[in-house]
This record gives structure tokens, C-alpha cells and sequence, in this order.
């Protein structure tokens, strides 16, 4: 199969923008939509193949469905069979009823097509593989309740062996463009697959909610479109409103990497941005400290912290290179702030809640630097947030995670969204008028006008250790650390960046990681990229 792996720059199309691709690349003359139903077939049974260890004479079945989700099911069902295998189709609504190419290769398979029936499904003798070819990106309601009963049946019917389920382009129930499983409570469990084939790119259901805990394994198969031309040249907001799959591999980090965090030959420390990071009262300085400590990591010439007097001997007692300034208030970070060479701001990682941050990040917003805000530089505006998108601008960027990004945008918090995580970074940005990091184990990074780009902290990118105290703290300050020298009006392409060194450092270092291990890990990891 000719599978990529997904951390490759790539476009992440929703349904109406597949279908799109897909009708010009038919006018075009690239292909038909005959030859990419045979191509996602063909894959679809090779992978099954190969996932399930299955061979000749071993029972598959392959459910399918009334839209051409159901027309690769149909191919994979007579490659199946050309392999040897004894296999068994099962349609969800009447096969009759299907027009176009999957009629075609309805035909072509030629033989019996049992209804979707649960209770003879259930008899068994359970298959080595099943696929489940019923709904892909042409979902658009509730699945009917025989979907699951029929899964339920088949995984628990009589059978020796172990059965591998595997996805036509997404496990049916999830909704390609925001991940959710449309399906009865209970679903999730008999609904997943244990590999999914997703053809020709991977989708945002596949990152996004349920859908991660549905797909299992994710692959990607060609499917004979061409892939290439609409890839973004790397650092640059992605124009129009394809969303960007961030994710880079190896090659593509060492050049993107080196766009942006190298120093430049002959630069100084001044020349590499000066980053101050704001932070609390006594007690409270641990994560300005970390932020601080990962902004010096990155890359940034000098990093100082600013906090109330108070706090300078306990934060003095645990700082070197990072220099400590007295900002009691916003009139002293205004006056800091005279220094042009200060170029990226950090507010928020243990700030305080209340009106001396709300002044502060007035001040610093009007002094139109690099600016990043996050944990109490957001709640701290939770009862007005229009009084803080009234002063945010392009050289802004939030970064919450979803109850930060709840509490300024009520409506499209993840619990009263009606549109995907994308959509609703999308629209917050619109609103916010300035670049939002929405975080997540799919984080988002979205600008007004519609760029969005979505960083995987799954499947072979797996982040989950990354779930832990001060994470956060740790990703404001790389972010900080690569503003701070980056052109004006380019945080979207610099947040990009960040969090795929913020994963890629802590997946570095894997099981066991706590927040302090992040900024040290950036040395191996610029090394790693010849940097
Ligand atoms: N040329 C193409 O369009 C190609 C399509 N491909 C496959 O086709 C899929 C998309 O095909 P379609 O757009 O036909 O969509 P689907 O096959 O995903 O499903 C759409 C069909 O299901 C019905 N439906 C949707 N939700 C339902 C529900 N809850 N209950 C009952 N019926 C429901 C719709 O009325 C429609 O008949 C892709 O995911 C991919 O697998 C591939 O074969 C490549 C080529
Ligand atoms: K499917």
C-alpha cells in the first residue's frame, strides 16, 4: 500500500473540501471516480490483509453501506476474494439502490449480499477480518441502532480466533469534519476499528473528539490524486480555509526548524529577541519560571522576569541566566517596555487573577510586541472579554487550553460548539482579531481570516505524557522564545512551530515526564535536526 506517514505536511480537508478535490481532479482528467474507488478498495483489502495476518480459506466480512463508502467496501470484498478468502457481504439499506461506481463494483462482485442482520450476524462463525465500509465522509446523522447491534453481534460471535476490524476511510459513526460520534450512547466501544485506511488524506475526525478512540491505527493510501500542489510553503499561514496537518517529520523539521529558531552567524543576543515574562507573588513563581527557562531554551538572547519585589528573593534563589526585573505594576512594565530591544511579551503562568494582570496586559498589548497570553492573562478577562479583543492585535496570541478558551468564547466552548475544534479556533480568532493556540491532544492554531493549522499529538505523534502540570507554562515560553526574533505578523507560523517542539521534546523524553524536563530536552532535539 502506498501509505505515508501522517507527520508529513499535508493538507486535513473536510468532507465538502474532499469532494471538492475529488471533482477536479475528475475534470482535470487525473483520474475517475471508478479508478479511486478501486484504488481505496484494492488498499483498503491489502491493509486488511496485512493487519489481520488472514489468508486463503479464512472467513471476512465486509459491511457496507448505500453511498460509496459501500462502493470500496464492495472492491475490497472482491479483492478479498481474489485472495482466497471465504468471504461474506453485508448491506446496510438495499444494494439495489446504489448508483454510479459503486453499482459498478456492486457487479462486479456478483454474488450474495446478506441484509445487515444482527441476529444472523451473531451466529458466527466470527470472521479473522471484518471491514466496516458503511458510512465514511458522507455522514450526516445518527447511524441506525442495527449498526451497532450488528458490531456488538460479530465481535461476540462463536470463533476461534482474534477479529480485526478495519475502516473505510473512517469508522462509521464518526463525523469526518469535527469527530464526533454520531451514534446511541455505548457505541464507542463496539463501533472501533482496529486499523483505519483513510484515503488520499487524513480528515479532522480523525483527530479530533471520539474519533481518535475509534480509528485504532491510522494509514493514509493514495488514491490517485495529486497530493503535492496545494502543500503551503513551510512558516507561511496557509492561505484559504483548508486546514494544514502540523506534524512535520524529520526532514521538513530540520528545514523549518532552522528557519526559525537558528541563530543568525554573527548575531548577538539582542539579535536573538529579548523575551520578559511576567510573574506573580511569592510562592507563585514556578511557572513564569518554567516559561522563562524554556523561552531561553529556544532560542531567545535574553530572557528576564518581571515580578512584585516581594518575589525577587525567592525567584533569585532559583534563577541564573534569566534576569529578574521589580514590576509591581503596569507603570512599571510601561516603562520597561521603553526598552524597543524587549520583543516578546509572556503574560498569564502564574500571574494572578484580577485587575493588576488586566493592567498589565493593557500596557502590553499597547506596546504592540509579540504578546502571548495564557492561563490568568485569559480568565482574568472571563466577566469582558470584548474589553480585551478591543486591544489584542496581529502581533497577539492566545493560547488556551478548552476551559481558558470557554471562558472567553462561552458559545464556542466545547460544550455548547456546534462545529468542529477548528471551526470554533477558526471563529475565535475572527473575533479575537489575533492568532489562538487552542490546546489539546489535537491543538489548534488558527488566525483571523481562516488559516488554521491542527498539530496531532496522537497516534505515532503521541503526546499523552504531555498532560501534566506546567506543560502549558513550558509551550508559552518556547512560543516566546521563537516571537521574539521572528518578523512581525508571523505567530501563526511560529505557534506551529512551537508545539511541535513542545511535543517533540517531551515525546523525547517520554513515560515519567514533569513540566522542568521539557526546556532541556530542546538541545537533543535541535542537535537531532542538525541545527
Ligand atoms: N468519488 C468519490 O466520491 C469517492 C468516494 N470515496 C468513498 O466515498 C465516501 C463518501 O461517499 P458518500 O459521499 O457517498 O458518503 P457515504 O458513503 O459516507 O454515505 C453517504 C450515504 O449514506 C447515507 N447516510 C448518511 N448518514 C446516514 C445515516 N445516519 N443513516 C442512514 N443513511 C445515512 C446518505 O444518504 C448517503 O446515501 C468516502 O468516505 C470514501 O470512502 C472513495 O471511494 C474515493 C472516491
Ligand atoms: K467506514
Amino acid at each position: 500500500m502506498s501509505s505515508v506517514e501522517i507527520h508529513q505536511m499535508r493538507d486535513c480537508p473536510t468532507s465538502a473540501q474532499m469532494g471538492a478535490i475529488e471533482t477536479s481532479a475528475m475534470k482535470d482528467g487525473v483520474t475517475t471516480g471508478a479508478e479511486m474507488m478501486r484504488r481505496a478498495g484494492r488498499a483498503l483489502a491489502r491493509a486488511a490483509l496485512e493487519a489481520s495476518g488472514a489468508g486463503p480459506g479464512d472467513r471476512a466480512l465486509v459491511l457496507c453501506g448505500p453511498g460509496n463508502n459501500g462502493g470500496d467496501g464492495y472492491v475490497a470484498a472482491s479483492a478479498l476474494r481474489e485472495a482466497g478468502l471465504d468471504v461474506q457481504v453485508s448491506a446496510l439499506g438495499d444494494p439495489r439502490n446504489l448508483r454510479g461506481d459503486a453499482a459498478l463494483f456492486v457487479e462486479e462482485w456478483g454474488e450474495a449480499i446478506a441484509p445487515l442482520d444482527p441476529e444472523a450476524l451473531g451466529q458466527g462463525p466470527r470472521p479473522a477480518l471484518m471491514i466496516d465500509a458503511v458510512f465514511g465522509t458522507g455522514l450526516s446523522r445518527p447511524v441506525p441502532d442495527v449498526l451497532p447491534k450488528a458490531f456488538a453481534a460479530i465481535r461476540s460471535a462463536p470463533g476461534a480466533g482474534p477479529l480485526t476490524i478495519v475502516a473505510a476511510d473512517i469508522p462509521s459513526g464518526i463525523q469526518s469534519d469535527t469527530g464526533a460520534l454520531l451514534a446511541p450512547g455505548g457505541a464507542e466501544e463496539v463501533l472501533a476499528a482496529d486499523l483505519t485506511i483513510a484515503f488520499h488524506a487524513a480528515k479532522p475526525g480523525h483527530f479530533l473528539e471520539q474519533g481518535p478512540a475509534l480509528c485504532g491505527t491510522l494509514e493514509i493510501a493514495s488514491i490517485g490524486l495529486s497530493q503535492d500542489d496545494r502543500t503551503p510553503p513551510l512558516t507561511e499561514p496557509h492561505e484559504g480555509d483548508i486546514t494544514r496537518l502540523v506534524a512535520p517529520g524529520a526532514a521538513e523539521a530540520a528545514k523549518w526548524l532552522a528557519g526559525w529558531a537558528r541563530p543568525e552567524p554573527g548575531g548577538h543576543k539582542f539579535s536573538r529577541g529579548h523575551v520578559l515574562v511576567l510573574g506573580g507573588g511569592p510562592g507563585k513563581g514556578g511557572a513564569a519560571r518554567m516559561a522563562a527557562r524554556a523561552a531561553l531554551r529556544t532560542g531567545a538572547g535574553l530572557v528576564t522576569l518581571g515580578v512584585p519585589a516581594d518575589a525577587i528573593t525567592e525567584n533569585a534563589a532559583r534563577l541564573d541566566a534569566i534576569m529578574l526585573s521589580v514590576v509591581e505594576t503596569a507603570d512599571d512594565l510601561g516603562g520597561m517596555l521603553e526598552d524597543d530591544r524587549l520583543s516578546a511579551l509572556v503574560l498569564g503562568p502564574g500571574l494572578g487573577i484580577g485587575e493588576r494582570t488586566r493592567a498589565m496586559v493593557r500596557v502590553s498589548l499597547d506596546a504592540r510586541r509579540a504578546t502571548i497570553l495564557d492561563a490568568d492573562a485569559l480568565t482574568s478577562f472571563a466577566d469582558h472579554p470584548e474589553e480585551l479583543f478591543d486591544r489584542l492585535h496581529e502581533d497577539a496570541i492566545l493560547t488556551p487550553h478548552e476551559g481558558e478558551f470557554a471562558r472567553l468564547f462561552p458559545d464556542l466552548g466545547l460544550k455548547s460548539r456546534d462545529m468542529s475544534k477548528i471551526d470554533a479556533a477558526r471563529r475565535a480568532a475572527d473575533r479575537a482579531g489575533c492568532v489562538i493556540l487552542l490546546k489539546g491532544a489535537a491543538t489548534i492554531v488558527a488566525s483571523p481570516g481562516g488559516a488554521a493549522s491542527l498539530h496531532p499529538g496522537l497516534y505515532e505523534r503521541d503526546t499523552r505524557w504531555l498532560a501534566t502540570a506546567g506543560a502549558g507554562d513550558t509551550l508559552c515560553g518556547i512560543l516566546a522564545g521563537l516571537a521574539a526574533h521572528a518578523p512581525d505578523g508571523r505567530l501563526h507560523g511560529a505557534a506551529e512551530c512551537a508545539t511541535s517542539i513542545h511535543a517533540e521534546a517531551a515525546r523525547s523524553f517520554g513515560p515519567g515526564l514533569i513540566a522542568e524536563d521539557i526546556p532541556d530536552r530542546i538541545p537533543d532535539l535541535y542537535r537531532a535536526h542538525g541545527l
